[in-house]
């Protein structure tokens, strides 16, 4: 059985129909790359899958349970990064990372592990106010691999980053699905790992789907 399933999702934001009829399934290990131009509905099915935003029609299911019916559950399961990396500018990258792992009952080996995955290590001690855009972006990504949870659902995460960075990250991703974990990644250039799906999101005509078949 498919771990994380849609099928026939079409999400509606306003008053317009950004998607529709959208499927996907992913195994153990899967990676979904979200591909299409800007506007298209990347961040909008990202969120979705987050649930953060209802869709409006189709079906969203993990490990065969539909997700909207323990959203509690599916939340404590996923890391989401957004564009916004959510830095607290006071604290220290290593006081950030501190406050995410307490809050998670996580030992203090996990921040220094996250650390070093985005060579942070050196930047330590230094409050988020006075971090470069690439550094906020390692800090929001060190935070996503503190623990371990199955799904992780990264929008547009190479932004900002340099080649090292990327490689990191990429690393990061593929230690992920080899222990089983799922990635779902919005991306306009790629994205480096093995067998990947990749889901288009670029066709969709503006017209609202029958009220009679929304789901809220
Ligand atoms: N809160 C909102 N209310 C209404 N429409 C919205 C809202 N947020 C986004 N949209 C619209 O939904 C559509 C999809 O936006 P979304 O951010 O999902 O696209 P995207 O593919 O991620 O774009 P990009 O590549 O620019 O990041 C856009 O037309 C956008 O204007």
């Amino acid at each position: 059985m498919p771990l994380f399933e849609a099928s026939d999702l079409g999400c509606v934001r306003g008053d317009r129909a950004i998607f529709a009829g959208l499927d996907f399934s992913l195994e153990t290990g899967g990676l979904l790359l979200l591909t299409g131009p800007n506007g298209a509905g990347k961040s909008s099915l990202l969120r979705v899958l987050a649930g953060l935003l209802r869709p409006a029609v189709g079906r969203l299911a993990w490990n065969g349970r539909e997700v909207w019916e323990d959203l509690g559950a599916h939340h404590d399961q996923l890391r989401y990064l957004g564009h916004g990396e959510a830095v607290k500018p006071a604290l220290t990258v290593a006081e950030d990372l501190q406050f995410w792992a307490a809050l998670r009952d996580l030992p203090g080996a996990e921040v220094e592990r996250a650390l070093a995955r985005f060579d942070l290590s050196e930047l330590a001690e230094r409050p988020g106010r006075l971090l470069s855009a690439g550094q906020k972006r390692r800090l929001a990504l060190a935070r996503v691999t503190l623990g371990k949870v199955p799904l992780w659902l990264l929008d547009e995460p190479t932004v900002g980053l340099d080649a090292a960075s990327v490689e990191r990250l990429a690393q990061a991703v593929a230690e992920h699905r080899v222990a089983g974990g799922l990635a779902a990644i919005a991306t306009h250039i790629g994205f480096p790992g093995e067998r990947p799906q990749v889901l288009a999101i670029d066709d969709f005509p503006p017209v609202l789907p029958d009220p009679e078949d929304l789901l809220w």
